[in-house]
């Protein structure tokens, strides 16, 4: 793994195998700096293997993976520490990479505001809603500037109505910072709304991919939109019983 040479990532012929079998087989991909790429595929094809390699919380396997140095990684489960208050969660470990004092309360200050829970600085990860911790979890991605944001099901866990605010948040926040992104997720709407790209990962490897060329705010109601759906769809092997609501009230 080469580490801190660009901003942006590469990887080549990688492959991770377990046991028996090969969940990885030969993944070649970019992201451009500032690019917004999401990971689809079946689960179990290997979408979160890929996210540690870049990670690098992954033990060695083949192949060649560029990332750059400065990277944060959020989780379907948001991983605060309970016996931490959240601003405590939101700088964890950034002392012991030299940010002290004034810089280090500035960046968190700052990352709290972004996702609006200034107020909450004090209160016990117990204390917060779902929606809440998950915001955390961004601020302390985003207290770390990363050039490289891995997203993992971030909102998976979340009820329908907190999930789009959610998105609509790392939308703006992404937008504001332009770090690369990676975004592996179950949610074909959540890949459209957000992504530049969207990749099908299947048998291994990097099986399709999908440029995502609709102007920001993204519309669920665009033409585009639904045909894109429908492709990403498709290619997951998922027939919708309809592709919106107007389809829907057509059929009836
Ligand atoms: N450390 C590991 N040791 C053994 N097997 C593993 C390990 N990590 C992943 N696997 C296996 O690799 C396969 C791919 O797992 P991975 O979590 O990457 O899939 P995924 O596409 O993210 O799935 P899901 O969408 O269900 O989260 C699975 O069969 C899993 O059991």
């Amino acid at each position: 793994m080469t580490v801190g040479t660009r901003s942006g990532v590469r990887v080549r012929g990688l492959t991770r195998v377990f046991g028996e079998r090969t969940v990885l087989d030969g993944v070649d991909l970019d992201i451009a700096p500032g690019e917004f790429v999401a990971l689809l595929g079946a689960s179990g094809s290997g979408k979160s293997t890929l996210l540690r390699a870049l990670a690098g919380l992954d033990g060695e396997g083949g192949g060649e993976i560029d990332v750059p140095a400065k990277r944060a990684v959020v989780y379907q489960e948001h991983r605060l520490l309970p016996w931490s208050r959240v601003w405590d969660n939101v700088v964890l470990g950034l002392s012991k990479r030299g940010l002290r004092g004034r810089d280090l309360r500035a960046r968190a200050e700052d990352a709290l505001a972004e996702v609006g829970l200034s107020a909450r600085a004090d209160a016990w990860p117990l204390t917060l809603s779902g929606g809440e911790s998950q915001r955390v979890a961004l601020a302390r991605a985003l207290v770390r500037t990363p050039d490289l944001l891995l997203l993992d099901e971030p909102f998976g866990a979340l009820d329908a109505l907190t999930r789009l605010n959610a998105q609509a948040l790392v939308a703006d926040l992404w937008a504001e910072h332009r770090p690369a992104v990676l975004l592996v997720t179950h949610d074909v709407e959540e890949a459209l709304l957000l992504a530049d790209r969207a990749l099908l990962l299947a048998d291994g490897r990097i099986a399709r991919e999908y440029a995502v060329d609709l102007p920001r705010p993204r519309s669920m109601d665009d033409p585009r939109f639904v045909a894109l759906r429908r492709d990403l769809l498709d290619g997951l092997g998922v027939r919708p019983v309809a592709t919106n609501l107007t389809t829907a009230r057509e059929a009836l």
